[in-house]
């Protein structure tokens, strides 16, 4: 079930929480009288207000949210938190809410206020985060189905969506704000969630979006370049992720020790951790190793201390999916579930998980035409895994599309467009999300990059809906073609406009076009 057009997911019955009892928790002077107020929700997006809800004037790099308080208003706000110079261009604006003023930068306090109005401070489910740069996402629904598996009720925050029973939203950002977070646990409160999965971004971690949450257990499963726009260097992204491994913010971790980043999160770790390897003769407490592989997906075995043991599939190919999948199981296990508990709502240890837009076949499985498969990699790591997997398993050539994102991290690109063209038969380079820059410029680094390897036929084609039709054109019987980037996304994100663009769709009509699909 969607919920139409809401931009969160709310419980349905909130209690409402006095406004001057807040003031008085949390220290804040007031303007206006907070005689009799109360609020039953907290927003920092006045887009996203609904009736008493507390909205956050939150300053922030492009606009102060303070000025969008006339909408929070409309939209049946009760009151306004925000910073002074909030409390003064509202009142400049002859705005009409009892406002209550932090000293501190807003964005500090909102978990716990959020926390408290929410009263999420007392919901304790079993609260499982995943980070890392590439396969949160896929770790998060290969936690919640296992968790469904094990009998318990699933609770799930991804890039891609909200989920809470039946109640799914598409999602804005991977990390939801705090405000975001806690009307979800909320929510999930109500409706019996006893297993929560989050996807944890760096952002997530260093901008208070996790505030008022406590991990019963972390995981980290790799690391490599993204975001540098961002964090300016590679150690500063890293700090992010590991400041994940405190008390503060969980009880224990989970660590892929196969790279030299895993190992440090290993030992720089403040709480316990358990260790994942996946490679031969890695030092660790659980070992996964791949026992089979095709396009359709990959078995494996995964065993642990004191004899514990799972044999089991995911029907997602790669042997990443695989790690994912053993990640998964360990979070739960150190969560307090056992192996056996999981199994026992499995048929033979096969995860029946779909993961939307992540290596998600369009032509039917076992088909024997080309093979077509949307994914959301966009970074040098994920093209490296996806492809080093590929060439395990595609029975013919390898064509790869993709493009880049404008505006974010520039310092990808050339090595993205290396490594597809090192790991490719032929590429084709088409745009993704130009937004500000000029589409052939964002093109032109990665061409140069996918020349430099020396190996692929590269070509360029920057209409993505014409690209996709080339390389089905360019594909025959046994060959494979994967289309990075777009993933689960339902626009392409150019000069500031939001275009209707699914790259699912577009492969599918472009499939039927073909006749490779009915
Ligand atoms: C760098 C960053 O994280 N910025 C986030 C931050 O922006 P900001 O503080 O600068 O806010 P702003 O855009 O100036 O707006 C100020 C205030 O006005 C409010 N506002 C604004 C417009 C309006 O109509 N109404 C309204 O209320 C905003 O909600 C905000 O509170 O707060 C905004 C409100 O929540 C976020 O939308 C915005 O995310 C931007 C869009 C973003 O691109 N973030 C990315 C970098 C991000 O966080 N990515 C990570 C990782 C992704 C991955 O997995 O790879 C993520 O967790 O998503
Ligand atoms: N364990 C992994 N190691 C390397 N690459 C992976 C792994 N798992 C998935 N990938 C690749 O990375 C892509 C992104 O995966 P996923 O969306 O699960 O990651 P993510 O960390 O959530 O990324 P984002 O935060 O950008 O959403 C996948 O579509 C796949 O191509």
């Amino acid at each position: 079930m969607s919920t139409g057009d809401a931009l969160s997911i709310r419980p349905q019955t909130p209690t409402p929480f006095s406004l001057a009892e807040l003031a008085t928790r949390f220290g804040l002077d007031a303007r206006g009288s907070l005689e009799g107020v109360v609020v039953t929700g907290v927003s920092l997006d006045s887009r996203d207000v609904r009736a008493g809800d507390l909205y956050i004037g939150m300053p922030g790099a492009k606009r102060h949210g303070a000025d969008f308080a006339a909408q929070a208003l409309a939209l049946g706000a009760h009151a306004m938190l925000t910073d002074a110079a909030g409390a003064e261009r509202a009142g400049e604006a002859g705005i009409a809410l009892p406002i209550l003023i932090s000293e501190a930068h807003p964005r500090e306090l909102l978990g716990a206020v959020s926390a408290a109005v929410y009263r999420t401070d007392d919901f304790a489910p079993k609260m499982l985060g995943v980070t890392g740069t590439n396969g949160k996402t896929s770790v998060v629904y290969i936690l919640a189905e296992l968790m469904q598996a094990a009998g318990l009720t699933p609770g799930l925050s991804s890039t891609a969506e909200r989920r809470v029973g039946d109640e799914v939203i598409p999602a804005n950002l991977t990390s939801p704000e705090a405000s975001e977070l806690h009307g979800l646990l909320a929510r999930m409160r109500e409706r019996d969630v006893d297993a929560v999965a989050i996807e944890v971004s760096a952002q997530a971690v260093v901008r208070h979006r996790l505030d008022g949450v406590h991990f019963d257990v972390v995981a980290f499963n790799n690391f490599s370049q993204d975001h540098l726009d961002e964090f300016g260097d590679l150690e500063s992204y890293f700090a992010a992720k590991l400041a994940l491994f405190t008390p503060e913010r969980a009880a224990r971790g989970v660590v892929v020790v196969d790279s030299a980043y895993g190992q440090r999160i290993a030992r720089e770790s403040q709480i316990p951790v358990t260790r994942l390897a996946t490679e031969y003769g890695q030092q660790a407490d659980w070992h996964l190793a791949i026992t089979a592989q095709t396009l359709d997906g990959v078995s494996f075995v995964l065993q642990g201390p004191e004899g514990a043991h799972f044999r089991g599939s995911v029907p997602v190919f790669g042997r990443f999916m695989a790690e994912n999948a053993a990640l998964a199981l360990i979070m739960l296990h150190e969560a307090g579930v056992p192996l056996e508990q999981v199994a026992a709502g499995l048929e033979r240890g096969r995860i029946p998980v779909y993961i939307p837009g992540r290596l998600e076949e369009m032509t039917e499985p076992g088909s024997r035409g080309p093979r077509f498969f949307v994914d959301y990699g966009h970074t040098p790591g994920s093209f490296e895994a996806m492809l080093e997997a590929l060439g395990e398993v595609a029975p013919g050539k390898i064509i790869f599309m993709f493009g880049a994102d404008g505006d974010r991290d520039t310092t990808k690109r050339e090595e993205m467009g290396r490594i597809a063209a090192a790991g490719a038969d032929t590429v084709i380079i088409c745009d993704y999300h130009p937004r500000s820059e000029p589409p052939e410029a964002i093109r032109a680094q990665l061409l140069a990059g996918a020349r430099s390897a020396n190996h692929a036929e590269v070509i360029e084609e920057g209409d993505p809906r014409k690209a996709v039709r080339l390389a089905i054109s360019l594909a025959e019987a046994g060959d494979v073609i994967l289309y990075a980037g777009p993933g689960h996304e339902d626009h392409q994100e150019i000069a500031g406009q939001f275009l209707p663009y699914s790259a699912r769709d577009e492969v599918r009509g472009a499939l039927r076009e073909a006749g490779l699909l009915q």
